[in-house]
């Protein structure tokens, strides 16, 4: 399979303190794959390295798309719900990186902005302000941005965070029709029965890379121990999954 995203010995810090280091692996083209590991494995700072919003430190990025076929959703905690746009404009702006700063947006691009809402199970919200919405609404906004985008390769940091069950199938199921389109998607996760289930290729991260590959292998005991051991790494995430599974 064709690469999309190669990573070649990537390493990042934050003032001087290595947050990743030698990481290494390929994302093939309409590759499924979950990124998992303890908290502040570099789960986030892996994907920021991807998109280059934090600069490598050392080893190379090579991306074989262009960049505004890219869409990412960061961590809900790093997005300003209190900026004043509604919801049809939120996922309007999922068509800003085809336009440019100066084009305009035309009928037909406010339609599949409306499609989008109603494919999220958000029809008649449309006027909605932004800050009215609960978690799980607002991700489901979210991902109706993402449709409008259509991008080649979807990068998405923990997306069903806060979110509840049934709103987490509807978003699996969105991924899932991604993936069926021959889209490439990259998901921060915490749930490894979810990732088993859903998800065929999975980074394990603990600072390091830990495992890269078919989900099964590298969810292997002997990998979650590994991770298990990185310093911090007792802060077991969601639910204790960590420590449970690795067992
Ligand atoms: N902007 C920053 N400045 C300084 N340190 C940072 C910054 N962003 C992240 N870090 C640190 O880098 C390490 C990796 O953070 P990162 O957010 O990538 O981990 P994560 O695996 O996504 O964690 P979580 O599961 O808690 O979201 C952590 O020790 C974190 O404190």
């Amino acid at each position: 399979m064709k690469p999309v995203i190669a990573l070649r010995d990537v390493g990042v810090a934050y003032r001087r303190q290595a947050a990743l280091q030698h990481v290494s692996g390929v994302f093939a083209h309409a590759s499924l794959t979950a990124v998992l590991g303890p908290n502040g494995a570099g789960k986030s700072t892996f994907l920021k390295a991807v998109l280059g919003l934090v600069p490598v430190e050392s080893g190379q990025v090579e991306i074989h798309v262009a960049r505004k076929l890219i869409a990412y959703l960061p961590q809900q905690a790093e997005i300003d719900r209190s900026f004043p746009i509604s919801v049809l404009d939120c996922v309007c702006l999922g068509f800003w990186q085809r336009l440019g700063s100066l084009g305009g947006l035309n009928s037909a691009m406010r339609e599949a902005a409306q499609d989008a809402l109603r494919a999220v199970g958000l029809q008649g919200f449309e006027q909605r302000p932004l800050g009215s919405l609960s978690a799980g609404q607002l991700q489901r906004v979210l991902f109706a941005r993402i449709l409008v985008q259509d991008a080649d390769v979807i990068l998405l940091d923990e997306p069903f965070n806060a979110v509840d069950a049934r709103t987490t199938e509807d978003l699996l199921a969105l991924i899932h029709g991604w993936h069926a389109q021959q889209r490439t998607v990259v998901a921060v996760l915490h749930d490894h029965e979810q990732v088993r289930r859903h998800f065929p290729q999975t980074v394990l991260l603990a600072r390091q890379l830990v495992a890269w590959g078919e989900t099964a292998e590298v969810l292997a005991a002997a990998n979650l121990q590994r991770a298990r051991q990185m310093p911090d790494a007792s802060n077991a995430s969601e639910g204790g999954r960590w420590p449970e599974l690795a067992a």
